[in-house]
């Protein structure tokens, strides 16, 4: 099973128009890509980057709402961000699940919508720091995965991204041993849950402090097929030798 490799990148909230030149500079540097080039930009930046942005980078949404339409002011559905142009989002993101008390069933839910509305779905999963000490970062990808992706998943509508809380901008990353036991287990659990097809066709990104200079290392190590950027997204300086190691890994 040859899976497409994805570098991904979450700009958060980050970037204006002023912004946009970056990913002109990122498809001028990667032409005809030997993976796939996802960019999330704010909800604000999604039409204009899709609008300006060629094709070989696709543009996502960081969240999206369960229902299609209604009184959730502030919010923007799955639907919205298709209109946008998106063609993904990124759904249970550790700073969501923190900042807004995001439950793997609201995650679940979500993903839901967005599938249904015909975006590819980037689940987040990962431990906290205690969690790790406790010896529990297994059961808590476990059951963070069993809550968070519905049964209706099909084709590569699914990725799952690995992001421990603790490497989240703080420069300290994961053993490559530790980052291989547990995409290991998360394609494991994929396996048993959706069967071969779905299984083995699911991307499993690492995300969490990836840089130019560790990107080699980490896509080197089984069951890694890509990453989930984020400060070092919003720079082709630092994002482009990300995906050059992620074409020739
Ligand atoms: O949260 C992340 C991507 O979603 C990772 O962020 P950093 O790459 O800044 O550590």
């Amino acid at each position: 099973m040859t899976r497409r490799r994805l570098a991904a990148g979450n700009w958060k909230m980050n970037g204006t128009g002023a912004n946009l030149s970056e990913l002109d500079a990122l498809a001028k540097a990667h032409p005809t890509p030997g993976c796939d080039i996802l960019i999330c930009p704010p909800a604000t930046l999604i039409s204009r980057a899709s609008a300006a942005t060629p094709a070989q980078i696709s543009i996502g949404g960081q969240d999206c709402h369960q229902n299609e339409t209604g009184a959730h002011t502030g919010d923007i559905s799955a639907q919205m961000l298709v209109d946008a142009g998106a063609s993904y989002v990124i759904l249970g993101h550790s700073e969501r699940r923190e900042d807004y008390e995001e439950s793997d069933t609201d995650v679940r839910n979500k993903v839901m919508a967005a599938l249904s509305a015909g975006l590819k779905t980037i689940v987040c999963v990962g431990e906290s720091l205690s969690e790790r000490e406790a010896n529990n970062t297994l059961d808590i990808i476990g059951g963070q995965m069993a809550g968070s992706i519905p049964d209706v998943v099909t084709g590569d509508s699914l990725v799952v991204a690995y992001e421990p809380i603790w490497a989240i901008g703080t420069g300290k990353v994961p053993t490559l041993d530790q980052i291989g036991e547990v995409h290991d287990f998360i394609r494991s659990r994929l396996e048993r849950r959706f069967g071969a097809g779905v299984g083995r066709s699911t991307r499993i990104l690492y995300g969490g402090s990836v840089k130019p200079t560790n990107a080699a290392d980490i896509f080197a190590v089984s069951n890694v097929d890509g990453a989930l950027v984020g400060g070092a997204s919003l720079s082709v300086a630092d994002f482009s030798p990300i995906i050059a190691a992620l074409e020739n890994a």
